[in-house]
């Protein structure tokens, strides 16, 4: 008869979680060990790395990815990267290893005290199973759950005596069980919304990171060309779910209630698709839609469609509704937009890199179908005024703005996604919260490319002082900091450039390497 931790392992294998990202303590030793050999596991030396690398994998496959952490210490680590996987709707089977069941309520050393509410509220649900015979249902439920709209992270602490408990038979029937959702849209509601889009004199698309993660890029491009409608990204995007040289393609919504409105002056008809409405940053109050707009809002989030502030919601499957719209909306109602005008020439400085050279160079130099995770917070405007992302999952970023996820998500995606080349894009205050991923991506050589823009200072904190008013502060310079030194000291070999030349060159040596590369660049501050 097999044990809970054959019957765990069985069941991972049957849903394809045969990658392990983890940091082990005691408590995990005994779930670690009976690991089979068609199994592996990924070390990360921070649980906020662990938790980001495994984030940026299940993104970048379009799956899910399982995580063992070590108690309650090892989560607590993890929870900043969490931040984001709510968030991101990331699909993460996170485990943690409990102190033996009858010491915990003694609270003795390593016990996970009230380990089901610790993580919450970044998990969709979370459990410690009441006995061990529950142990492989109550992972086989975790799974599930993470997996049906809206994704999201899970959470399972296990006591370390259970794993060698025998499983009981029934489990041999979790391993072949499916739950999938039939959300779409019925044949009335497909209606009403292609009457309202026909009707409509001047509609726009608004779209967001779910169109990009259930691959539906082409549907949203099919829906834009048949209604001749422009289209903008939602505020704070996580993804890209547009091409950038589209000609319906307008730009990145800004964070703040009357930007967005200002921007969407002139249209009758809102139509939202895979986003929050809307994650605003910046409180700038104003009103929320232009006058004589309607909003509807297409998410598989129930959560997302109850708490906006404006407009209808309807809840189901993004990808099926944006097919199904394009192939039913009357086109040729409205005029063939023009072409976009050419990318703007980038601006140079004479002691650095501007931004927007360096992102032009990318652009000049980088596979067509690169995928670029960022975490550089002040060179957002940068990057999409200068980068053509064309391909679905092409572009990530922390859904929360928890930094510390971009460079170990960048190893993640790279291990996820070893035909396309992966470029961490890391400002060089955001490098120091996932650093640790560098000796994760030497030992198991993933063949990232980590471009840290090194400007010495927070430099969107810079930009957000002058938003509040609240002028030069404390904390704000990050002067002094050698991240060639840092990376060879992880393993990885790095260069550092101040022209844009070398980066060039140094670029070029890495992207035919094969090994993981940091490239340090000497940036311009500039604004976001
Ligand atoms: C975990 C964490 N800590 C602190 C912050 C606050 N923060 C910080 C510290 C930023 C500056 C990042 O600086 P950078 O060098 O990475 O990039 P830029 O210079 O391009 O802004 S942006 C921001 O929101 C955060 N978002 N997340
Ligand atoms: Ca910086």
């Amino acid at each position: 008869m097999a044990d809970v931790s054959e019957a765990t392992y069985d069941l991972l294998r049957a849903h394809g979680l045969t990658t392990i990202f983890g940091n082990p303590g005691s408590n995990e030793l005994p779930f670690l060990a009976g690991m089979p050999d068609d199994f592996r596991y990924i070390l990360g030396l921070h649980e906020g790395a662990v938790l980001a690398m495994a984030d940026g994998y299940a993104q970048a496959r379009g799956g899910a990815a399982f995580v063992n952490l070590h108690a309650a210490a090892g989560t607590g680590n993890a929870m900043g990267a969490l931040t984001n996987s709510v968030y991101s709707h990331s699909p993460l089977i996170i485990t943690a290893g409990q102190q033996v069941r009858s010491t915990i309520g003694q609270e003795v050393m390593l016990a996970n005290v009230d380990a089901q509410s610790l993580p919450k509220p970044l998990v969709k649900w979370s459990c410690e199973p009441a006995c061990a015979q529950d142990v492989p249902r109550s992972i086989s439920q975790a799974i599930h759950i993470a997996n049906l709209p809206a994704k999201g992270p899970v959470y399972v602490s296990v006591p370390y005596d259970d794993w060698a408990q025998e499983a009981p038979a029934e489990t041999k029937h979790l391993l072949t069980r499916a739950t999938t959702t039939a959300g779409s849209l019925s044949a009335d509601q497909l209606a009403t919304l292609v009457d309202a889009l026909d009707r409509a004199e001047n509609p726009v698309l608004v779209l967001g990171p779910e169109v990009d993660a259930e691959y539906a890029n082409d549907d949203a491009v099919r829906l834009a060309d048949a209604l001749g409608a422009p289209v903008w990204i939602a505020p704070s995007p996580s993804r890209c779910p547009f091409p950038t040289r589209h000609r319906s393609f307008r730009g990145v919504l800004p964070a703040a209630v009357q930007g967005i409105t200002d921007a969407l002056v002139g249209h009758d008809l809102i139509l939202v698709a895979g986003a929050p409405v809307f994650r605003y940053h910046q409180f700038v109050p104003g009103e929320y839609l232009p006058d004589g707009a309607r909003l509807i809002h297409l998410t598989s989030d129930p959560g997302e469609a109850a708490r906006a502030p404006m407009g209808d919601a309807l809840v189901g499957g993004v990808r099926d509704a944006l097919s199904r719209l394009a192939d039913s909306v009357t086109p040729g109602r409205r005029p063939v937009l023009p072409p976009l005008p050419d990318i703007p020439q980038a601006r140079t400085s004479s002691e650095r890199v501007h931004p927007e050279e360096l992102f032009e160079l990318l652009r000049g130099t980088a596979p067509d179908d690169a995928v670029y995770v960022k975490e550089s917070t002040s060179t957002t405007g940068a990057f999409w005024s200068q980068v053509d992302v064309s391909r679905q999952g092409s572009y990530f970023f922390p859904a929360s703005g928890g930094l510390g996820f971009g460079l170990p998500a960048a190893v993640g995606a790279q291990l996820a996604n070893p035909d396309r080349q992966v470029i961490g894009l890391i400002g060089d205050g955001s490098a120091n919260y996932g650093i640790t991923a560098l000796w994760t991506a030497a030992q198991y050589d993933i063949p990232v490319i980590i471009v840290i823009l090194k400007n010495g200072t927070y430099g969107a904190l810079r930009w957000f002082s002058t938003v509040l008013g609240s002028g030069e502060t404390p904390g704000m310079d990050v002067p002094g900091i050698d991240f060639t030194a840092i990376a060879a000291g992880y393993g990885v070999t790095a260069t550092a450039v101040r022209t844009g030349d070398d980066f060039v060159r140094a670029f070029k040596t890495a992207l035919g390497s094969g090994k993981p590369a940091v490239i340090e660049v000497e940036t311009d501050l500039t604004e976001p």
